[in-house]
């Protein structure tokens, strides 16, 4: 019932159509049994019968031209009937299904990073598509034949009862054991169906992991387990459709026994009825009570399907309530967020924060004041909570404790769409579309004045699309690559900006693919521009490159740059030093090599890998050394 109630405001939306539809169902029902009536009369006119109905009396060959006319005519009422029933009712639910799945679409994109970072994509992909389609179906094919089967029943049930109480009772008295046989099968073929439907799902995510991991899977060539792995999970659909068939196939034939024997019981009562009756019961009226029960056939079987239909329908509603009833920690939160603030111009604060995981503290009192325009060096072991800081400046988390500001705003006053709109963030592992390297540099763009999507409402009537933009301003994407460093090797590639990436980029190197997100990041002239490890895989050439295109881009805003390398961090205006969650060091670079704490040693370590590097070959990277560091206990005189 509680889902019900969670469906009616959708239902509603629509509450025109689904009556539209359910009356011409009742009144094609009502029709449909008209055709026997027209042949009882025919034969009882015929036969020279006559039953209480004067019509049957003295019929001529005009009236019989009539009787055909009218089935005709009642055959062609009962289709229209049908066809107007189709049009209301299937295409309410298919209304129905969009406005659900825009909704809740609409609802995902307002849910927050905690949020994805808990959620499982196949199991969003697949209650926005199947589940989805089993509610669809019940408030389409179920709620007609619900209604077909009620009004079917309740007309034919009537017909029989006016032709023959006696033959009526035969019936009421079979239908518990046919229905109750035919409603048990139906179950297990739904229960059946679900486990085909199950296997189905874990396939499809085998191959889609396969195949998205399939650099991984050559890598480590595991192909022969691969394809065992999938072979295996292909003989147990296969072996679980079979099951289905097995229930499958015989509910037809099960159909015609259990009709068969009702026919048989109803001949042999409905014959000596009229050999042995007084004549009030005809031959007419024995057809005609024959073909109202078959028409009752399908309505029978539908029972079982239609209550699998519903019951899956609700479930999968519920489970869609679950998506929609989700809510984000972080949000607008009314009389906090400041409408007023439209614009920001970069001055950062963190005052006395501190992140906590659970036990786990990740942050511990950092206090820290970035005026606009400062070029911020971030650096410190792996897990040091230098990720976390940039995420508190986009409020994809807010603190335990402690305030973050931005321009003197605590960032929960900031509305989070003008937050994120002027600080653009390359996180560590950049994820690019499937699309072309223009779209990808300027997804950013053109964002700011779309109309909001309404929610909640019909579709019928609904405003035309806004235009959304589908070509950045081309000046600003290239020269965004190029201050990335990545326009000489976008200039080489056949198509150009219009090549196509691969999913997740893959068509690029890993150092095309940062560029690309810095290019992403930098295109729409932000505020803040937080640079997460970016650097990483780029090599000490590309990466001067992109400095100094950075250097030109930092300019009038505050850019933070989070790295393990001395060589990108030692420009920056202010350096600070993470350990552990607690800031340990601050100053420039030249401040904090003077001051021989951790990032002296770091900057010691790194200059004599790189100057062996330069001497001899086999030292490899200078971040080897900082990597080596990392895992030795901090020098006594840093740790304050
Ligand atoms: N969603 C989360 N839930 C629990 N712990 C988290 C979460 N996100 C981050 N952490 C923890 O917070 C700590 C700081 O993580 P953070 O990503 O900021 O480190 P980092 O300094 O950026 O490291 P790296 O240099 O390896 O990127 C880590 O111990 C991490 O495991």
């Amino acid at each position: 019932m509680d889902s019900l109630r969670t469906l009616w405001p959708y239902l509603r939306l629509h509450r025109r159509q689904y009556l539209i539809g359910l009356v011409a169902v009742v009144i094609a029902n009502s029709v449909n049994l008209l055709p026997w009536y027209f042949i009882r009369l025919t034969i009882d006119g015929v036969t020279g019968q006559t039953d209480a109905d004067a019509a049957t009396a003295g019929i001529t060959a005009s009236q019989v031209g009539l009787y055909a006319l009218g089935i005709v005519a009642a055959s062609a009422t009962a289709g229209l009937f049908m066809l107007i029933m189709r049009r209301m009712i299937v295409i309410a639910s298919r209304q129905t299904e969009y406005e659900v799945r825009r909704d809740i679409f609409h609802h995902l994109q307002g849910l927050d990073k905690p949020y994805y970072d808990r959620a499982r994509t196949g199991d969003l992909m697949n209650r926005l598509t199947g589940d989805l389609g089993a509610v669809r179906e019940m408030l389409g094919f179920g709620a007609w034949q619900i209604v077909n089967i009620v009004s079917g029943f309740a007309t034919a049930f009537a017909v029989m009862f006016s032709l023959s109480w006696q033959l009526t009772l035969i019936v009421l008295a079979l239908l518990p054991i046919i229905v109750g046989l035919l409603t048990y099968m139906a179950r297990q073929i739904n229960r059946r169906h679900t486990h085909v439907q199950e296997q189905n799902s874990l396939i499809a995510a085998k191959a889609q992991e396969n195949f998205s991991g399939a650099r991984v899977v050559k890598g480590y060539a595991t192909e022969d387990r691969e394809i065992g792995d999938y072979r295996a999970m292909n003989l147990e659909l296969l072996r679980r459709n079979i099951s289905l068939i097995k229930v499958d196939g015989p509910l037809r034939s099960v159909m015609n026994l259990l009709l068969g024997l009702a026919f048989g019981v109803i001949l042999l009562v409905g014959g000596r009825l009229i050999l042995n009756g007084d004549g009030t019961f005809t031959i007419g009226m024995f057809t005609q009570f024959v073909g109202t029960l078959e028409r009752l056939a399908f309505p029978m079987l539908m029972v079982g399907w239609i209550t699998g239909i519903t019951q899956r329908g609700l479930s999968s509603w519920l489970r869609l309530r679950e998506l929609f009833d989700a809510r984000a920690l972080v949000r607008d939160e009314r009389g906090r967020a400041n409408p007023g603030i439209q614009t920001l111009r970069g001055d950062v604060e963190f005052d006395g924060v501190t992140v906590r995981y659970g036990e786990r503290t990740v942050l511990e009192d950092v206090s820290l004041s970035v005026p606009a325009g400062t070029f911020l060096g971030v650096t410190g072991p792996t897990g040091s909570g230098k990720t976390v800081l940039g995420q508190l400046l986009t409020r994809s988390m807010d603190p335990t404790s402690g305030v973050v500001r931005v321009d003197g705003h605590d960032v929960r006053t900031i509305p989070l769409r003008t937050l994120r709109d002027h600080i653009s963030v390359v996180p560590q592992e950049p994820f690019l579309f499937s699309d072309s390297i223009a779209n990808n540099i300027g997804f950013g763009l053109g964002n700011r004045d779309l109309p909001e999507v309404p929610t909640g409402v019909s579709v019928v009537g609904a405003p035309p699309l806004p235009d959304i933009p589908q070509n950045p301003d081309m000046d600003r994407v290239r020269n965004a690559a190029r201050l990335a460093g990545l326009a000489g090797d976008v200039e080489d590639f056949p198509q150009g900006y219009d090549t196509v990436l691969g999913e997740r980029g893959v068509t690029l190197s890993g150092g095309q693919r940062q560029r690309t997100a810095i290019a992403r990041a930098i295109v729409r002239d932000p505020a803040i521009l937080i640079l997460d490890d970016s650097l990483s895989a780029v090599d000490t050439e590309t990466e001067r490159r992109i400095l100094d295109g950075l250097r030109e881009v930092a300019r009038g805003r505050t850019v933070i740059l989070i790295g393990h390398r001395i060589s990108t961090l030692r420009h920056a205006d202010q350096i600070v030093v993470l350990d552990g969650g607690r800031l340990i060091e601050q100053g420039t670079h030249d401040d904090l090599v003077a001051a021989g704490g951790h990032y002296a040693e770091i900057e010691r370590l790194q200059r004599l890998a790189s100057d062996l590097d330069a001497d001899d070959e086999p030292i490899r990277d200078a971040e080897v050394a900082a990597d080596a560091l990392e895992h030795q206990p901090m020098p006594q005189e840093a740790v304050k």
